[in-house]
């Protein structure tokens, strides 16, 4: 057996690092929830089954798509597999898998990000190529949807193994056509980054045959590569618009007697990587208490409120909330999904929500930040309590949004605000000169400022942003109300019909 295999076989063995933490004096625990729920679980269907069922619930309302279409819409389009060898630092041989799936390409590029974690396999990747598509959908976002990933915990591997890693991923892709600014252009998803994307528009730029649209072979760049303002932040940044404008709505109100705004919220976020750490960062910044935030290894809890900075980067040098003294240690990292909260926001992994703890769940909102963080069985146990549920395909599409921004602007070849930033600045002084001089006041420097500013672009892009998951929210919530169906199932329907209109007018080559 190859080392990597070896080393998959054994981590499946081997209790998890969650599960020996049991028993220490803070575990209210004497089994974790880990080993609790690991049976029930198991009896759950897969990930893509489990979506598959969403989109039916979808689809199974819609009057103004084909049964044609939804069939031909519920497939994937294209997938592939790739296994590689990597030489490790010590010299050993491993087998790498990766994947890319082609969800559907109704609309070019597609887009999807590319992800590392063991979890990693075929039918995970189809699941979040398919949830892009409505994803993209959704917000109105001109894109087909794909996911890619590879079978690797990051942690394990050096950054010269995982640049490798990454470069073969990428000229795989290269070989088959699975990317390029006008085909695929993956992004950042669980255990990637900008310094990622960075060595796949790299690879690809050496494949590229001098295209000067290179660039725009994959977003999620960091600035000096060709990155956006904003998109680091997007999906955390999106995920609070979604729940501050959700929290403003009468019905969201009456069935959860929650009042609108943040301000004093209890927010629990599950998993503190990108999507966590900024939708935390930015409900606290709103007024919001984030009373307790679990990793895959241990939770943290506060009712006065965490310091997401601060727990950030203990977490970061230490591998654990151990010792952090700003708050309850708690060794078992399920605990945080079942405390009181007014909204729970899973950041980290699909199916974390199920029938095992679905009836323990306090929340009154779940905010799915994560894709696919609750089982249908969890789903609709949830609903049927009055649980507000904001998911995944509308709530997490903040990234995919900002994304399409880092496109046009690389595909533009100029940063936002750089043409009109100044001439803004002169007509609104100008305008600014006449109200001063009629009204016989000069306003102070500062004051001035504050109204003559012209858009930077991290102020268009932020400002995109809020605009897009202000519409998609409304979008959402009037299909709900109208049908008198859950939100889910409301942002599938939407989706369904957009793209089934796509399909629609672009014909079928091969009918007569
Ligand atoms: N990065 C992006 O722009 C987008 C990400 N998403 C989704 O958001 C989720 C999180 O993604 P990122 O923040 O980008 O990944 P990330 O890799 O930056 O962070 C994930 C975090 O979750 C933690 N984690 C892993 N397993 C866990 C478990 N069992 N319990 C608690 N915590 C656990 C990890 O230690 C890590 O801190 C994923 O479902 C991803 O598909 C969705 C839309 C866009
Ligand atoms: O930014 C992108 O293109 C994709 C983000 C993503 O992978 C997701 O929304 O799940």
């Amino acid at each position: 057996m190859l080392s990597s295999q070896i080393i998959r076989a054994a981590s499946r063995a081997l209790p998890s690092q969650a599960n020996v933490a049991v028993g220490t004096t803070s575990c209210r625990y004497t089994q974790t929830l880990t080993e609790k729920y690991a049976e029930v679980k198991s009896t759950e269907p897969n990930f893509l089954e489990c979506f598959k069922e969403f989109f039916d619930n979808g689809a199974r309302l819609q009057k103004n798509v084909s049964p044609n279409d939804i069939l031909n819409m519920r497939m994937t389009d294209a997938v592939i597999k790739t296994s590689f060898p990597l030489i490790r630092e010590d010299k050993t041989c491993e087998i790498v898998t990766g994947y890319r799936a082609h969800h559907s390409r109704h609309r070019v590029p597609v887009k999807g990000g590319i992800r590392f974690s063991t979890a990693v396999d075929l039918q995970e990747v189809e699941a979040l190529a398919s949830l892009m598509t409505y994803k993209c959908a959704v917000v109105d976002v001109p894109f087909g949807g794909a996911k890619g990933g590879i079978a690797i915990d990051p942690k394990n591997y050096s950054a010269k193994e995982l640049e490798q890693i990454t470069r073969r991923y990428t000229m795989e892709l290269c070989q088959k056509n699975f990317i390029g600014p006008g085909i695929d252009v993956p992004a950042p998803d669980m255990g990637t980054g900008g310094r990622e994307m960075t060595w796949i528009k790299d690879t690809y730029h050496h494949f590229s045959g001098g295209d000067v649209n290179s660039v725009a072979c994959v977003t999620g760049k960091p600035i000096t590569q060709g990155g956006v303002r904003g998109r680091t932040e997007a999906t955390g940044l999106g995920v609070y618009y979604g729940i501050r404008d959700f929290l403003e709505y009468e019905e969201v109100q009456d069935q959860t007697g929650l009042t609108s705004g943040l301000k004093g919220k209890k927010v629990i976020v599950q998993g503190l990587g990108n999507v966590g750490f900024y939708a935390a960062h930015f409900i606290t910044k709103a007024g919001g208490k984030v009373v307790g935030i679990g990793e895959y290894n241990s939770c943290i809890v506060n009712p006065e409120g965490l310091d997401i900075e601060h727990c950030q980067a203990y977490f970061k040098s230490n591998g654990s909330f151990k010792g952090y003294n700003s708050g309850e240690f708690i060794a078992d990292p399920l605990a945080i999904l079942e405390m009181e909260c007014d909204v729970l926001v899973p950041a980290a992994v699909e199916k974390s929500i199920h029938t095992g703890n679905a009836k323990n769940i306090k929340a009154k909102i779940i905010a799915e930040a994560a894709n696919g963080p609750l089982t249908p069985k969890a789903h609709y146990e949830l609903v049927e309590r009055g649980v507000v549920i904001i998911p995944d395909l509308l709530l997490n599409a903040g990234g995919v949004t900002v994304s399409y921004f880092e496109w046009l602007k690389n595909l533009s070849h100029v940063r936002f605000g750089r043409l009109n930033k100044k001439w803004e600045e002169h007509s609104k002084s100008t305008l600014l000169n006449f109200v001063e001089q009629s009204v016989n006041r000069e306003l102070s420097h500062q004051e001035r400022r504050l109204v003559v500013h012209g858009a930077e672009e991290v102020d268009i892009v932020y400002s995109g942003l809020e605009d897009t998951m202000y519409n998609a929210c409304m979008e959402t919530r009037v299909t709900a109300k109208e049908l008198g169906v859950d939100f889910r199932t409301a942002a599938f329907y939407n989706a369904i019909e957009k793209i089934g209109k796509v399909l629609e007018e672009s014909g079928n080559i091969f009918s007569n």
